[in-house]
C-alpha cells in the first residue's frame, strides 16, 4: 500500500523539504511533489509517495525527521495501490505551439516528422508548454528565428528550458539560459541535455542581469523574459543595455490588461512595440530596439 505524507508551508520551506525528501528517499525511487496550493498566501505543499508494508508502520515519523516539520503538521492519505507518477506524466498531453510539440517522454511516438520535438517531463520547474505564456513564447520564437538567426541569445527565467531547447532546436546557436532558482536550474541542465541540446544552451544560476556571465555573453540578438509584469518593467532598463543594435525581446507573463504599462516602460528605453500575441488572458510582447 501507499501512503501520501505532505506538509504545508512557505515556498523557501517547502523547496528545503523537497530537497531533503528526494536526499532521503533517492534509493526508494519514492515520488515526490512539490505543489503551489495556495497562490494568494504563497503556500506550498512538499509531498512523498512512500510505501508501506500491508498493515505496516506509519512513516509520518519519517517523513518529520527528515524535513524536521513536526510530526502533529505531516498529512497523510491513503491511496490504493498504483503508480501515481506514471498516471500524472500519462496525463499531461502534449501541446502544439507553431511546428513546436512540447511532450512527455511517453508521448515520444506522436511527434511528426516535421515537428520540432521538445521532451519536457512534468516536474519541479514551471514551463510543460501547457501555459499561454509558454506556448506564445513559442511561437514568437519560432517567427523570429525564421526572420534571422540571433548570434546570441538569453532567455531569463528560464524554468524547465522549454525556450530555450525549442530556441537551439530551431537553429539559436549560443543560448544562455538562467533561472533565480536553483532546482529550476538543475532540471533546465537536464532537460537540455535529454533534448541533445546542452552544446548550444548554457544554464545559469542567477536573479535578473545580475552576472558577469549575461554581461560577457551579450550583447544578445534576443532576450526571451517569461517572467511577470512587475519583475519585467523594473528590468526594462537592463533589457536595454544588454540588447544589441538591432536585437528583439520577447516578453511574456503578462496579463491583458498589464501589457500597456509594461509597453511604456519598454518604450521609455528606446524599445519599441513590433506585435502582440494574445493567448487567453496572457499576452505576449515582441519589441526591438
Ligand atoms: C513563468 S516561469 C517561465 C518558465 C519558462 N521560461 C516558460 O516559458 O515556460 C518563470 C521562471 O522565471 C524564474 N524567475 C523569476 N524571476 C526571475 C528573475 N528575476 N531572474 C531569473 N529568473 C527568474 C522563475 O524561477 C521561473 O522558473
Amino acid at each position: 500500500m501507499q501512503v501520501r505524507y505532505f506538509a504545508h508551508g512557505p515556498k523557501a520551506e517547502a523547496e528545503l523539504w523537497y530537497q531533503a525528501l528526494e536526499t532521503a528517499f533517492e534509493d526508494e525511487g519514492a515520488p515526490l511533489g512539490l505543489t503551489e496550493i495556495d497562490e494568494a498566501r504563497q503556500i506550498y505543499e512538499a509531498c512523498a509517495y512512500l510505501d508501506v508494508a500491508d498493515g505496516g508502520a506509519d512513516r509520518a515519523g519519517e517523513f518529520a525527521e527528515v524535513t524536521g516539520v513536526p510530526l502533529g503538521e505531516v498529512g497523510c492519505e491513503m491511496l490504493p495501490d498504483k503508480d501515481w507518477m506514471a498516471e500524472v506524466l500519462a496525463g499531461l498531453k502534449p501541446v502544439r505551439a507553431g511546428r513546436f510539440l512540447v511532450h512527455g517522454g511517453h508521448d515520444r511516438g506522436k511527434v511528426d516528422a516535421d515537428d520540432i520535438s521538445i521532451e519536457i517531463e512534468a516536474g519541479m520547474a514551471f514551463g510543460t508548454g501547457h501555459h499561454g505564456t509558454t506556448a506564445g513564447c513559442l511561437m514568437m520564437i519560432e517567427e523570429e528565428l525564421l526572420r534571422r538567426t540571433p548570434r546570441a541569445t538569453l532567455d531569463l527565467g528560464t524554468g524547465s528550458a522549454v525556450l530555450a531547447i525549442g530556441a537551439a532546436k530551431f537553429g539559436a546557436i549560443d543560448v544562455l539560459a538562467t533561472d533565480i532558482d536553483p532546482v529550476a536550474v538543475a532540471v533546465a541542465r537536464e532537460n537540455a541535455s535529454a533534448n541533445g541540446v546542452s552544446d548550444r544552451v548554457e544554464v545559469i544560476e542567477v536573479t535578473g542581469f545580475d552576472s558577469p556571465t549575461i554581461a560577457e555573453r551579450g550583447p544578445f540578438d534576443l532576450i526571451i523574459a517569461n517572467v511577470l509584469a512587475g519583475p519585467l518593467k523594473e528590468m526594462a532598463p537592463d533589457f536595454a543595455a544588454h540588447l544589441s543594435e538591432s536585437g528583439r525581446v520577447i516578453l511574456s507573463g503578462i496579463l491583458v490588461d498589464q501589457g500597456a504599462g509594461v509597453l511604456d516602460a519598454f518604450d521609455a528605453e528606446g524599445l519599441r512595440h513590433v506585435k502582440t500575441l494574445t493567448m487567453g488572458e496572457w499576452v505576449t510582447l515582441l519589441l526591438e530596439r
